[in-house]
């Protein structure tokens, strides 16, 4: 049961956090820059990887696999992880929460790039209910259901307060939704067959603090040795 959590779709979790890695890495660096082909290995180092790890990503990913010597046309690899990974599926999402975060979320258009269009917002605020945001509607939170069901949303994406968000989870979770996003700082619980990624910032600016505190140190350190 444990083991099923960091899997989703047969594929670990943590095979599936390198693929947007790789994604990103050749379209943004080597298809802009005319790189025609790449090899397992180059990739692993420029994106300090282990070779093996990257070698066993791709070949679960490419469709015709690596020539020797030559490795993965970048074109073709990009085409195959962007198939394998849906995003041309166009999934619709609806975003639950439209404050200072969610109206962020809303007015970005960089997510559809991922197969994940958000097309309407919910909100318990009668202020923001009934307004637009980035192009999209928010609607009444007691309308989520009715909504959710009618046009078929799996994904739902969690941006209010962490005492409202297991409340509005398990609405999601009742509504269809079987993939949640979740901005919360908070554990959600969730039948087996839904999938929770939780996005916590804290974690990432605590890693930036120790890693300035760290350095900070050992900066102290050489220069006490210096005078020494
Ligand atoms: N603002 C950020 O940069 C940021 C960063 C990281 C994490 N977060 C997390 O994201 C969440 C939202 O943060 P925020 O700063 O946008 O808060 P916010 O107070 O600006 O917005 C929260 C929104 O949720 C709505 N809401 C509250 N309860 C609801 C419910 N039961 N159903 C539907 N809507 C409801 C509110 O009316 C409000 O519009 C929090 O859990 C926060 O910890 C925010």
């Amino acid at each position: 049961m444990e083991e099923k959590k960091h899997m989703v779709g047969g594929i670990s979790r943590k095979t599936l956090e390198r693929l947007p890695i790789y994604h990103h890495y050749l379209e943004h660096k080597l298809l802009k820059e005319g790189t025609e082909t790449i090899s397992a290995p180059s990739i692993a180092a420029e994106l300090q990887l282990n070779e093996v790890q990257v070698r066993k990503d791709l070949a679960m990913v490419s469709r015709n696999g690596g020539k020797p010597k030559m490795g993965y046309q970048v074109t073709e690899l990009i085409k195959d992880m962007e198939e394998f990974l849906g995003y041309h599926n166009n999934n619709q999402a609806v975003l639950v929460g439209a404050g200072s975060l969610g109206k962020a979320l809303l007015s970005y258009k960089g997510f559809e790039q991922y197969g994940v269009k958000i097309v309407m917002a919910f909100d318990t605020d009668g202020r923001k209910v009934n307004t637009k945001i980035g192009g999209k509607m928010v609607l009444p939170f007691e309308m989520l259901e009715n909504h959710c069901q009618r046009m078929n949303i799996h994904i739902g994406i969690i941006t209010v307060p962490a005492q409202s968000a297991q409340d509005v989870c398990d609405h999601l979770v009742a509504a269809g939704v079987r993939a949640i996003w979740n901005f919360a700082p908070i554990h959600l619980s969730v039948p087996e067959h839904v999938l929770v990624q939780n996005e916590n910032m804290a974690v990432s600016l605590a890693a930036l603090s120790k890693y300035l505190y760290e350095a900070e140190k050992e900066g102290r350190q050489h220069t006490k040795e210096e005078d020494d």
